[in-house]
């Protein structure tokens, strides 16, 4: 049966009270969250869920309780392929966890399976994308002799050919050079779908419209990027100053 119509105000994807296990960890017990702006940033310590909040959103994890909607509809219920596909796909934080094909031509001709492509097809396609960023000569090549940020960047490359509406990025800068974390920022501005951005690098989320802060699978900040990040940094800073002088008592005798 085709999904239903949705209504046009609901957001792209939404969070209602989920809880989620992983392993021995409650991750998440009762989190709610509305994503509906284009440009959405995700910061927290290690640990604090951001993983698996993405993992949620493309239906990698289910929750044992609460829903996780797209447009409205539970993502655990569309059909998987062509629908999932087409609404949200996921980059990884480890390149190794994406790639499954030898050489790049054919990575990136995956993602346009769903599309009704014919395998020569996709192939043609992926080595004009590939020309039209300059690097033709990446085609060919196997996937084992790129470095882990050139990886990393075929992984987003592979992403951006898919298209669906929503892309969700997990530490995409993590491997990055500075040129290609500047290359990476310009390219999310340009792509015109909604993205979801894990990271630890700030700069890149600073002028988000939003940026939520996980912390221990809860929302301690959720607004203007400029604002949670400052207050992501001062917290930081004085875990740092305390964790400091905890562990030399002597500094805080001189202070
Ligand atoms: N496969 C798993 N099995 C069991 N527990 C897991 C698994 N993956 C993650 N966890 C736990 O879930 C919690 C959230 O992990 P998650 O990977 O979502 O955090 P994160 O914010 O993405 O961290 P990082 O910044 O280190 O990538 C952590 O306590 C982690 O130990």
């Amino acid at each position: 049966m085709p999904p239903a119509p949705t209504p046009a105000t609901s957001p792209l994807l939404e969070l209602r009270q989920v809880h989620l296990r992983r392993g021995g960890s409650q991750v998440f017990a009762g989190l709610s969250l509305h994503l509906a702006e284009e440009r959405i940033g995700l910061i927290g310590h290690n640990g604090a869920g951001k993983t698996s909040l993405l993992r949620l959103l493309c239906a990698l994890e289910a929750p044992q309780g609460g829903q996780v909607l797209s447009q409205g509809q539970d993502l655990h219920v569309l059909p998987a392929g062509q629908l999932r596909a087409q609404r949200v796909g996921m980059m990884f934080q480890n390149p190794d966890d994406q790639i499954i094909f030898p050489t790049v031509q054919e990575e990136l001709a995956l993602g346009l399976q769903p599309q009704g492509l014919s395998r020569r097809e996709a192939l043609a396609r992926a080595r004009a994308f590939l020309a039209e960023r300059g690097l033709a000569d990446w085609a060919e090549r196997a996937v084992g002799t790129l470095s882990q940020g050139q990886r990393q960047r075929l992984c987003w490359l592979a992403l951006l050919l898919a298209g669906p509406r929503t892309l969700l990025l997990d530490e995409p800068y993590a491997s990055l050079d500075l040129p290609g974390q500047a290359r990476l920022a310009d390219d999310i501005a340009a792509c015109g779908r909604q993205v979801l951005v894990s990271t630890h690098v700030l700069g890149p989320v600073r002028d988000y419209p939003r940026v939520i802060w996980l912390h221990e699978g809860r929302v301690r900040g959720d607004g203007p990027g400029r604002e949670v990040c400052a207050a992501y940094e001062a917290a930081v800073a004085a875990e740092v100053a305390h964790a400091r002088s905890a562990a030399r008592p002597e500094l805080r005798a001189v202070a």
